[in-house]
This record gives structure tokens, C-alpha cells and sequence, in this order.
């Protein structure tokens, strides 16, 4: 069962609720955003529908306005969908009495915001337990669990610094923390890491997949920044204008943009992360396992895959989790993907660099 599902999910914001289902009418028999806004009504989601998985990280991207942050506030039951349902764990939210609704927010759902509100005089292990602290948890387990959640965000020996003592990557680990440590199945986070420095929201970006290895959180991730989302996402969902216009994993939505918007997006992403061995790969070549030269996987990245096809005389061989070869990469095809045909070897020696 997966853990969170939207069915044609609906938002809009009008000056009365009749205004609002009529308006979800229209939006049905095919009127456009723009036309409900000269009535004074904003169609924020429009026929939302997706399914996260358990374990999943899924990525909502889009620009300012395009309907995100409503989406996701629909999610955690902060907002009724004006049409449709949000179901998390098989349970439809809107169905649920304002306290089973409580409930759930408070044990099994946990936001990370993007600028974390610590609280200026306690210190990092009491700003990590708040969200125990919110559901009752005793102090002496409420602490443990902090401490347990600040070590996995790499904070440990920290506990005792006041926020003003960190930097801002370090109290976004805090704000990160203290979403672990409720144990909560399902982590919403709204622009978690944007209001970072560039290196250190990598930084960041590298930590969640590092844990996310090990607690296989699912996680709602809201974005604008393609990169990010093509580095976190096990699945992608592009949205703008209150739709969501494609979805699809990152290489899906590089290789088959939907349409003219989505191409336009992914023309600036660095292709090179982000796609891997098997989106290139043709067949086996014959004999291709008949030579000493060094071998990919299916998950290397193109990079790491351009460094070794800049030392092997002939197609790079694919090899499969059991050492068997699946598939083999040409250089030519190799250039054509990352999207440089102009210069063939060079490009991959300094893609390799
Ligand atoms: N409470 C509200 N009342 C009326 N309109 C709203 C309300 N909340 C959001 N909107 C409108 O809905 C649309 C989608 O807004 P939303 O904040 O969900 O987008 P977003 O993609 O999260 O943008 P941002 O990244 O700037 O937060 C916008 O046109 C916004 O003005």
C-alpha cells in the first residue's frame, strides 16, 4: 500500500465556498487558471493525483506561485482539498475528526521548513526534543531520542550550544533533527534547504540521501530548484500553474520532457550527475567481456562513466549487480547524451576532470 496518495486533488481560493466548487466545475469542463482569476478566484492545485511510495522520496518542483506550498499544506491536513482526497495509509484525511487529525499531525507526520524556528533560549538538544516535548514524551526518553536524532545529523557534542552558537547549515540539521526524533513515517519538508549557501545545501542534500539509506523515511520534498530535485528525487513531480505537468523519475523527465515547459527547465541540469550508465546503454557489444578493460554499473553516473570511457579503446561495458555484462556505452553516444556533439573527446576528458 503506498503511503500517501492525492486523487485528483483540487484547491481553490474564492470569496465563498459555492464560488470555490463551482469553480472546480469549470476547471473539469476545461477553463483555464486565468479565467477564474478574473472572478477573483485561484485555482492554487489543479486535478492533482499521485501516489508516494514507502521509502520514497518524492519531489514536488516548481516556481514561485505554482501551487506547492498549498499542495503540500493539503498533505499534512493544514487545508481541505475543495474537491478530491488525500489518503495516508490508506486513511482519507478529510475524513478524520479534527482530533484523529491532531493526532496524525502530531505522531506521524513532521515538517522541516526552510527557515527552522529554534527557539533562541533553549539549547540544540531541547530545540531537537520540541516535537516530543508537543506529544507529552517524559523528559529522560524525550532526551535520549534527541541525542539519538542530533548523532544521525551529525550534531553529536553539540547538545548543550545555544542556536545562536551554530551556523545556519548546523540549525537546519537541529530543525532536521527534531523531525527524526518524533519518528514520525512521513516527512514533509517545504524548501528545506534553499535558504542554504550553495555548498552547504549540497552538503545537506548529501546527508538526507546518506540517511535516507538507513531510515528509509517517506518524504515530501518541495522545491524550485530542478538540480536539487533531480539529486533528491526517486520520483519528480513538475508543477506550474497549479498543475503538475509531468512526473517521472529525473531521467524520465531529462530524457522525455513533457512538453516545451519542462524542456526549457532541464536544459540547464547538469546531465552528467544526474543520468546514469543504464539510461545510455545499447546491447552488449560481442566479446564484450573478453578484455581486461575496466567495467561500469548500471547506476554510475555519466561523470564517473566519461572517466572511464576516456581510457578504454571501445565501448564501455555495463555490467549488472551479478558481474554479468547488460549493455555497453559508445563514446558517441556517450557525447550525444550529455549534449556536446562538437566536441567528442575532449568533452568527456574534462566532464571526467
Ligand atoms: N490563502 C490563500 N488565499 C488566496 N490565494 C492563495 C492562498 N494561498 C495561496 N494562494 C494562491 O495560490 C497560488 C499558489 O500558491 P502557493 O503558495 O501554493 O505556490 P508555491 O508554488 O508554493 O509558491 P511559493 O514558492 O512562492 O510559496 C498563488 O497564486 C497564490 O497567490
Amino acid at each position: 500500500m503506498s503511503t500517501l496518495q492525492a486523487e485528483h486533488v483540487y484547491k481553490v481560493f474564492g470569496r465563498r465556498p459555492a464560488d470555490s466548487a463551482a469553480a472546480v466545475r469549470a476547471l473539469e469542463g476545461g477553463a483555464g487558471r486565468e479565467e477564474l482569476r478574473a472572478d477573483g478566484t485561484t485555482a492554487a492545485v489543479i486535478d492533482a493525483s499521485f501516489d508516494v511510495q514507502p521509502g520514497q522520496i518524492f519531489v514536488v518542483m516548481g516556481l514561485s506561485g505554482s501551487g506547492k506550498s498549498t499542495l503540500l499544506r493539503m498533505l499534512n491536513g493544514l487545508l481541505e482539498p475543495t474537491s478530491g482526497r488525500i489518503l495516508f495509509g490508506g486513511q482519507d484525511l478529510t475524513a478524520l475528526s479534527a482530533s484523529e487529525l491532531r493526532h496524525v499531525r502530531s505522531k506521524k507526520i513532521s515538517m522541516v521548513f526552510q527557515h527552522f524556528a529554534l527557539f533562541p533560549h533553549r539549547n540544540v538538544l531541547e530545540n531537537a526534543g520540541y516535537g516530543l516535548e508537543v506529544q507529552g514524551v517524559p523528559r529522560p526518553e524525550r532526551e535520549r531520542r534527541a541525542a539519538e536524532a542530533l548523532a544521525l545529523c551529525g550534531l553529536e557534542g553539540w547538545e548543550k550550544s545555544w542556536p545562536d552558537e551554530l551556523s545556519g547549515g548546523m540549525q537546519q540539521r537541529v530543525g532536521l533533527a527534531r523531525a527524526l526524533a518524533t519518528d514520525a513515517e512521513l516527512l514533509l519538508m517545504d524548501e528545506s534547504f534553499s535558504a542554504l549557501d550553495p555548498l552547504i545545501r549540497r552538503d545537506m542534500q548529501d546527508q538526507l540521501l546518506e540517511l535516507q539509506t538507513r531510515l528509509k523515511k517517506t518524504i515530501v520534498f518541495i522545491t524550485h530548484d530542478l538540480n536539487e530535485a533531480m539529486r533528491l528525487g526517486d520520483g519528480i513531480a513538475v508543477m506550474r500553474d497549479g498543475r503538475i505537468v509531468q512526473q517521472g523519475t529525473a531521467e524520465d523527465i531529462l530524457t522525455r520532457p513533457a512538453d516545451d515547459y519542462v524542456a526549457s527547465f532541464v536544459q540547464d541540469v547538469d546531465r552528467s550527475r544526474v543520468l546514469t550508465a543504464d539510461a545510455v546503454m545499447d546491447d552488449p557489444e560481442p566479446d564484450a567481456d573478453a578484455c581486461d578493460c575496466p567495467t561500469v554499473t548500471a547506476g554510475t553516473p555519466l561523470a564517473d562513466l566519461c572517466a572511464v570511457s576516456a581510457r578504454v579503446p571501445h565501448a564501455v561495458a555495463v555490467t549488472g549487480t551479478d558481474g554479468a555484462v547488460i549493455g555497453s556505452v559508445p563514446q558517441e553516444r556517450l557525447i550525444a547524451f550529455i549534449g556536446d556533439e562538437q566536441r567528442p573527446p575532449m568533452y568527456c576528458a574534462e566532464v571526467a576532470a
